[in-house]
């Protein structure tokens, strides 16, 4: 199959943001995890604290079990917490509270390591319905395939294109939908290297070009220097 050309992503000057400047999007303070597991305690985290600004990147970086997916999960209000605060969009947020929801729907973006994608649908359907989900009218969900380089593929259903195509239309599916955080757990982590650089490529670039605050777990140390600022878990 032909090799996609490479995306552009443009600036939207119109994108609706009401995150204030100096105001960070991310802030986490003393914040306690652990887990109960057949009578042992786990800890992950003791007074745990990390703040994210506007428009930036952060790489979350640590050995396997150092606590980066649990973070990322706490951040989507999937995984509670037992002390501490976390504040999104200047807004506290208590453990499991059903804002979590809201926000997941219309304003928290997840990447994951495998596209999670609607089998029964087409990538422009995944795409459409996730804007439908969060709000927006989806009239640019083929842009986004454009962009991504695989508008020509909007009409097939996920079990008929690569892996590589899978992970941009799940990219698209969150670009659509017009993120204020993007969380994205070893986005690239099941794909070849080529495919891992080209889909690495498209997530940078719209993280710049959108000013989308990011925060990225990854394995990958080339990943990680891309960000702006780096978090060590697990000592
Ligand atoms: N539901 C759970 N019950 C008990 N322990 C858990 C649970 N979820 C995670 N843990 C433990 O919490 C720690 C952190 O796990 P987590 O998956 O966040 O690590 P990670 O840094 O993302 O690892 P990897 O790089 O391998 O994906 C590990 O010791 C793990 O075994």
């Amino acid at each position: 199959m032909k090799k996609p050309s490479a995306p552009t992503i443009p600036t939207d000057p119109v994108r609706p943001r009401g995150d204030h400047a100096e105001s960070p999007v991310v802030q986490i303070d003393g914040l306690r995890k652990h887990f109960r597991s057949g009578g042992e305690d786990i800890a992950v985290f003791d007074n745990f604290g990390l703040t994210l600004a506007s428009g930036q990147s952060l790489a979350l970086v640590g050995r396997s079990g150092s606590g980066k997916s649990t973070l990322l999960n706490m951040l989507s209000g999937l995984e509670g917490w037992s002390a501490g605060s976390i504040t999104l969009f200047g807004e506290s947020l208590a453990a499991a509270s059903a804002r979590w929801s809201e926000l997941r729907r219309c304003a928290i973006a997840t990447v994951f390591q495998e596209a999670n994608l609607m089998p029964a649908l087409t990538l422009l359907e995944n795409v459409r319905l996730r804007a439908d989900i969060a709000g927006r009218d989806g009239a640019d969900a083929k842009d986004w395939l454009d962009r991504l380089g695989i508008g020509s593929l909007a009409a097939r259903y996920p079990d008929q294109v690569s892996g590589g195509q899978r992970q941009r239309a799940a990219l698209a599916m969150v670009f659509g939908m017009q993120p204020r955080l993007l969380l994205a757990d070893e986005p690239t982590g099941s794909l070849d290297g080529h495919t891992a650089a080209d889909v690495a490529d498209v997530l940078f670039e719209f993280q710049r070009a959108q000013g989308c605050p990011m925060i990225l777990a990854t394995h990958d140390p080339a990943l990680a220097k891309r960000c702006d600022h780096t978090v060590s878990l697990g000592g």
